[in-house]
């Protein structure tokens, strides 16, 4: 192997590492799994690419019936013959993009998120390799592209988007557009999985973000579980009443 590229593999390894060491203080485990919510999984690819990390995203059809056109990670709805919700979102991700569960190295599921179907979604964090070529299933997806993470923290173009969800939470949506050189094309990144991409970055960077977050970025961890337990409790009181 020639010095260069064993420096390169070298600076992988100890980017992949800091990450690792980081996301698993923050792994959920199935802490969350017993709430009574419907439940889904997006599995949150990393990549490491020119001595940086990334992240994998997808474009979806736009003949699915929900959020079509917009960007999400790969990802879906539980089915009962996964075992948890790791298996959700690596079989999802491998009939979306033709991602083999194998070439993922899960590393940990986050603090999950509330859909706008009042879905729990449970982000899975995964490294997968640089040279991975998505094939989409075009039924689902449209399009695969790449971010740097720390986009996700000191972006380009950002605007903040304050919202009410349908069972009376205030929050505040994060909305990125990314200028892809790749495919010389913009995407949106908003909501949902821009929350999760948002709190991914911080997770690994621990830096102040260029915008305003509903973190204690000193007490990230039980900031972000208060955060999604305030969530949680309008969304379980506005279903107890409908009942
Ligand atoms: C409160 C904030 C709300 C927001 O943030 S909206 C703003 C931005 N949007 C986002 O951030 C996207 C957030 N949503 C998501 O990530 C996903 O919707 C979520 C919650 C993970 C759920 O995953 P989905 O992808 O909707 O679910 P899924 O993959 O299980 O199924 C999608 C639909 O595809 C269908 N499908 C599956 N396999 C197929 C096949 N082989 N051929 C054709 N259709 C197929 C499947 O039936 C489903 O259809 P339907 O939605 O049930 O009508
Ligand atoms: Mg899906």
């Amino acid at each position: 192997m020639a010095a260069e590229e064993h420096e390169g593999e070298q600076e992988r390894d100890s980017i992949k590492e800091k990450a690792r060491l980081r996301l698993r203080e923050f792994d959920v485990r199935d802490r969350f799994s017993h709430l009574p919510l419907a439940r889904a999984s997006v599995l949150l690819p990393l990549m490491v690419r020119a001595g940086k990390l990334h992240l994998l995203l997808t474009v979806r059809s736009m003949q699915l019936r929900r959020s079509p056109g917009e960007v999400c990670f790969p990802g879906g709805k539980s089915d009962a013959t996964d075992k948890d919700e790791i298996d959700t979102a690596l079989r999802e991700a491998k009939e979306e993009v033709g991602l083999q569960p194998e070439k993922v190295e899960v590393i940990c599921r986050l603090v999950p998120g509330i859909d706008k179907m009042n879905y729990l979604v449970t982000p899975v964090v995964g490294f997968i390799e640089d040279t991975f070529q998505p094939s989409p299933n075009p039924d689902e997806v449209s399009n695969v592209f790449v971010v740097p993470l720390e986009y996700f923290i000191k972006p380009l173009n950002y605007q903040t988007v304050p919202y009410k969800t349908s069972s009376g939470y205030h929050g505040r949506m994060h909305s990125f557009t990314y200028d892809d050189p790749e495919h010389k094309m913009s995407f949106r990144i908003w909501g949902l999985t821009a929350h999760f991409a948002v709190f991914l970055a911080l997770v690994i960077f621990r830096r102040r973000p260029t915008f305003e977050i509903d973190y204690d970025l000193d007490n990230l961890i039980s900031s972000s579980e208060s955060y999604f337990m305030n969530l949680y409790a309008s969304v379980y009181e506005r279903k107890k009443s409908n009942i």
